[in-house]
Formats: C-alpha cells, structure tokens, sequence
C-alpha cells in the first residue's frame, strides 16, 4: 500500500479514495477465489462418495434412462423441468406423464382440426440438476447439452447416487431397460443410414404389424419366422463351427406383394429394430457402407431395399471376379459419382456385407422386382441363405386378405366349438377379431360363417397369379364398409382392373415406340447431317483441287506461251535500251485495269474458273483460250518490258 501511495504522490492524486477502492479490489478477489476453491474442494469432495453413470444420446440406455425418468412421480413434483409434445424423439413413445395434466392422457380417439390429441411429455430439463429419491437413495440427475439441437439431440445425462457399489445404478438401468421394452412392445423403430455422416439415424417408431395380416401362400411365414428364431438363438453353434453368425434373405419377386411388409411384420414379431439402407442413395460408397454396416447392433435387421437398383450403373465385377469395377463400366459410374457423389462399388458392396468389419447377429433382409439384374456373386449362400419368391396374388391369398379386412360378430359358444374345429392352420386365414377401440368404422358386423362365405366367393372371383396383393388391398379399401357390396361388385372390378392395365400397357408400348420412332428419326436426320457434311466436304476438296489443278495448267501454259514469246522477241529486243523499256513497262502498268489483271493474270482466270463451274468442260476450254489470247494480246505489249527480265533470268538460270 505504502508503495502505491508513492507512486501516486507525485501525481498530486487525493490517494484515500484510491486506496480504499484498491483494498476492496483485493478483499473482494481473495473471497471470490477461496469461496470458488472452497465450492470445488468440496465438490471434489462429494464427488468421491458419489459413484456417477453417464448416459450417451447415441445409445439405448440414454433412452431407457429418460424414458423411465418421464414416468417418475417426483417429476410431477419438479420445480423445474421441460415439457414436450415432440414426437421425432426417439423417447416419444412415452405415453404416461404425471403431473396435473395426467387427466388429458386417457385414450382417446378424437381428433382436433384433423389430427390426433398430442400428448405432453415431462423431461428433466437441461444443465439443472434434480434430485429423485429411488429404492432408499437418492439419484442426483443433470441433463447438459453438449451441442445444440432443436430436437435434444446432442443433451448428455449424468446421474450420481451416493453408493459403497454400483449395485443401485444397474437396478436402475435394468428397471428402466424393462419399462421402455414393455412400453415398446407395440412398435419398431426404425433407423435410416445417413450417408453424410456415416451414421444411423433414428426415423420414427412404427405400430407393430401382426403376422396374421400377411397372406402369404401357406407354411412360407412360418419356415421364415422359425428360421429368423433359430438363428438368433445359435450363436454358440456358429461359433463352434467357426461359421460367421450371419444370415441373409433375399425376398424377390413383383411389386405390391408383401415383400416390405413381411419384414416388418418379422421385425414386430421378433422385437427387432429395423436399420434401413438404399444403396442408391446420394453419397454411397464403399466406406460409407462399410462404416454403416460395422456399426449396426448385433440384433437387428438390416434391410437393403431395391438391392437391383444400386447396380443400375452397371457396375459389376470383372471376368475375375476380383470385385473391381469393369473399364466398361468405370465411365458410368464416374458419370453418377460426377451427378451425385455416389462410387458404390459391387466389391464394395460384397465386403461389407461380409468383410472383417461386417457386423455380426445380425438378419440381413434383401429385397428386389429384378433378381435376374442381381450378380451371382451378390445371392450366393453365404451372403443369401433364403430365398422367396413373391408372385402376385393366388385365389388363396384373396381369400385370406378379405378375412384379415371384415371383422365378424363374436360367435355363441356353440358356433365357437364349431368354428374351432375346423380351425385354419395360416392365421393369415382366419378371420380378424373385433377391433378393441370404440367407433373405428362404420362396418357392418357379419357372422364368421357368413364373412367366410364371401371371403370364398370373393376368392373365386380373382384371377389366379395376375392382380398383386397390393392392388386387391386398394379395392377392399374402398369397400372396407361394405363386404357384401364388395364380393358382389368384384368381378366387375377385375374386368375394369384388366381393361385398365391393357390400355396402360398399350399407352406404355405406344410411348416406347414413339420414343424408339423419335430416336431412330433423331438417328436419321443426325445421319443425313452427317452425310451432307461430308459431302459437302468433299466437293469443297474437289473444288480445291480442280482449282489448284487449273491454276497448275494455267501456269504451266503461261511459262510455255512466255518461254515461246521470249525466245521470239530476244532477238528483236536485243539491241533494245534499256531507257526505253522502263519507261514502256511504266505506260503498261498504268493503262487500265486489264493491264494490271495481266500483272495478276493466273489469279484472275482462276476467279472466272471458279465462277464458271456449272458451264461445260468445252466451254471453259474455249473462255481458257480466249483468256489465254487476252492476255497474250496484252502480254505481248507488255512483252518489250517483261522480256529481257525473263530472258535475263533464263539466262543467268
Ligand atoms: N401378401 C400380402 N399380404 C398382406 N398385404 C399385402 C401383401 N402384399 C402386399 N400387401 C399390401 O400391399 C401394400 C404394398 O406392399 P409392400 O410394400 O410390402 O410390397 P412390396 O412387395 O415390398 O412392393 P415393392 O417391391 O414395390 O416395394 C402394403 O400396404 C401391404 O399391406
């Protein structure tokens, strides 16, 4: 202080005020940095008798954790918390909430302005921590935001319990893992390959679909569904034999006819999540794939859609099948890496689905309309174990859709003996209970015998193999409240189904041959161009030599005629002066423009060569010679001047 006094002294500055200002500077440093290491100190302190968990976005337990957290009772309670009515959050199949607005929860069927009531959700809001009592402890909770995101993507959580072992955290983890699975049961999720990133992003939670509404020619779900379940329960056999633990199915066939459905169907029924890639997707490559296939969970399934369409560059593998890319086919696919960034390679496409870093657990699900574009190599065993085949719709098949659509009238006790007893094996043809929510449709309720009767009729009434599934399921929607009506109507539709599909293949072939007509008339007219140019060329080149051929005659005439004028007029010239001369060339020279063309002879009589092209061989004979005697004429005029030159040149050559 004394020190600061001194220097300010000098100065003349009033130094009281000064140095209480200082003083309380430095007070009020020092408690700021011993309260700030005392807060830490015992932070610190408290840390070490708190044993801490934390919880990724990227993974399950974050959403089990939050999923759980929503339903606690102590969150109604909250002073502090974040309310959502999200549904793009993977913790969106929250339904419970608690709190005060637990009463607009009920389920309710109701729609406002044309869409469902939203629900509200209770969340622990971020970077506040909240304090929640469980089984004799209590969790401290904190929810930061790492980077943000509109959606709370990116929002980490931490929990801490004061514990002598992490007992209490894994009860917590497990207890919630079973609240969000129970709560789960009725959806799959399903995740989209996000080719930028390289990741897999969540896209949404589907209701399960019931295996039962798949009409699929008999015993095919069930093989299917065994396989998927034997497989998911034999990782040790694999391991054992030393067996890859993978499994490919490949579903083809034509479209509409169940080939989506049926894997999410499986999904449902197995508890799986679906993980979705398109291979002709923008930005598709070797690594992407890759990357995007070692890191799907090991139970799961992949699905890749339209497995024809990645290939439809032409990219295949060489005669040696070493999985590169043909020459032939390089260009085209540097042509779609060019318009979309896209260098999906087949070798590519083949190691990741089985290479070192291929993941295992695994179902992969492949589907096509095209198995004939696929590359053997691509549905072999190994990579595809099962194949099925899906055909449009079989009498069958139409029997057990219009089953699966009309509910019947809950039967007596006695029609239900009855009914079991003849009890279908394919569930798929057994007719759909009662829907359990109040006013779903207005559809009038028939009795199973009689709904059996018309599903019959309404079989009968179907082509056999020429209408897809997908098709029979848009008319029956149209219907979906009038069975009797329907069955009635059916036939009608089919001829109008066939009437339609004729005229759209005719319209079809009509626009591919008057593309094929437009092409070929497009091939013609760029021919004849082609042909007129070159013609065009040719008579150009032709020209070019007649004319150079001319000017070649007309000089060697013109050499000969001179060399005979020389020799005639050396010996009249001879004794010429050479005064006289230059003054003549001089006169000669400026005569007239004839003269002067007679300077420039040959260029001119090309001209006229050129412009008298159309005439006869005979008539431009003639014009030649009189041009020839035109310029002789005035050549020999000239000849006095030029003479002694020429013959002075032939002299000295
Ligand atoms: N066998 C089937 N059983 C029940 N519904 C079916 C069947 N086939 C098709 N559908 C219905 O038709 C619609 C289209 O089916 P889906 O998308 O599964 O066909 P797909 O074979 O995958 O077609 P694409 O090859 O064009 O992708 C769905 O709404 C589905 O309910």
């Amino acid at each position: 202080m004394d020190a600061v006094k001194g220097l300010l002294s000098p100065l003349g500055v009033g130094t009281g005020a000064i140095q209480d200002t200082l003083k309380l500077v430095v007070i009020g440093g020092t408690v700021e940095t011993a309260r700030r290491a005392s807060m830490s100190a015992w932070s610190g302190f408290i840390d070490s008798f708190f044993l801490t968990a934390h919880f990724s976005p990227d993974d399950y337990p974050y959403d089990w954790l939050m999923h759980w957290l929503s339903k606690q009772p102590a969150w109604g309670r909250s002073r502090e918390f974040e309310i959502t009515t999200r549904s793009v959050n993977r913790n969106s199949i929250t339904t419970d909430t608690t709190g005060d607005v637990e009463e607009e929860e009920e389920e309710d069927d109701g729609l406002v302005h044309g869409r469902k009531k939203r629900k509200v959700q209770f969340m622990p809001s971020l970077d506040t921590t909240h304090t929640i009592y469980y089984r004799g402890h209590w969790l401290r909770i904190t929810r930061t935001k790492r980077y943000p995101d509109a959606y709370g993507h990116g929002a980490s959580l931490k929990i801490s319990v004061v514990a002598r072992n992490n007992d209490i955290l894994k009860k917590l983890v497990l207890e919630a893992k079973r609240d969000y699975e129970k709560d789960a049961e009725h959806r799959v999720h399903i995740f989209l390959a996000d080719t930028t990133y390289s990741c897999w992003r969540w896209n949404g939670a589907r209701q399960k679909r019931p295996m039962s509404s798949i009409v699929l020619q008999p015993g095919v779900k069930d093989m299917l569904l065994a396989d998927c379940k034997d497989f998911l329960a034999s990782e040790e056999w694999y391991a054992e034999r030393g067996i890859p633990f993978r499994r490919g199915y490949l579903l083809h066939g034509v479209p509409g006819s169940g080939k989506t459905s049926l894997i999410h169907s499986l999904a449902g029924e197995l508890g799986l999540d679906i993980y979705v890639v398109s291979l002709s997707s923008k930005g598709m490559s070797d690594n992407t794939l890759t990357t995007l296939m070692g890191n799907v969970p090991q139970r799961c399934i992949l699905l890749l859609e339209d497995l024809d369409a990645a290939f439809t560059r032409g990219v295949s593998r060489d005669e040696k099948s070493t999985g590169a890319p043909t020459a032939a086919t390089e260009e085209t696919a540097k042509a779609a890496e060019a318009t979309d960034g896209s260098t999906l390679s087949l070798s590519g496409l083949l190691n990741s689905l089985d290479g070192v870093a291929a993941a295992e657990g695994r179902l992969l699900f492949a589907t096509t309309n095209h198995i004939e574009r696929l590359d053997p190599a691509l549905s072999r065993p190994g990579r595809m174990d099962v194949w099925i085949n899906f055909t449009h719709a079989t009498k069958w098949q139409a029997e057990g859709i219009f089953k699966c659509f009309f509910p019947y009238k809950p039967a007596t006790a006695a029609t239900t003996s009855t009914s079991d007893s003849v009890k279908p094996k394919d569930a798929s043809q057994k007719n759909l209970p009662l829907p359990k929510r109040k006013h779903a449709h207005a559809i009038p309720l028939l009795t199973e015998a009689e709904i059996s009767d018309l599903a019959k009729q309404f079989g009968e009434a179907i082509p056999e193999n020429e209408l897809s599934v997908a098709s029979l399921q848009g008319y029956l929607l149209k219907n979906k409240t009038r069975p009797r009506q329907c069955v009635e109507e059916v036939a009608e539709w089919v001829i109008q189904e066939r009437e339609t599909r004729e005229k759209l293949k005719k319209e079809k072939a009509e626009r591919e041959a008057k593309e094929k007509k437009e092409a070929e008339e497009k091939a013609k007219k760029e021919k004849d161009e082609k042909d007129a140019k070159e013609k065009e060329e040719k008579e150009a080149k032709e020209k070019l030599e007649k004319k150079e051929r001319t000017k070649s005659k007309k000089r060697s005439e013109v050499t000969a005629k001179s060399d005979s004028s020389t020799i005639t007029s050396t010996a009249s010239t001879e004794s010429t002066p050479a005064a006289p001369v230059t003054e003549q060339s001089t006169a000669s020279e400026s005569t007239s423009s004839s003269e002067s063309e007679t300077s420039t002879g040959i260029d001119a009589d090309t001209e006229e060569s050129i412009t008298s092209e159309e005439e006869s061989d005979k008539d431009k004979a003639k014009e030649v010679e009189a041009k020839k005697d035109k310029w002789v004429a005035v050549k020999g005029a000239a000849t006095t001047a030029v003479t002694p030159i020429i013959a002075s040149d032939d002299d000295a050559s």
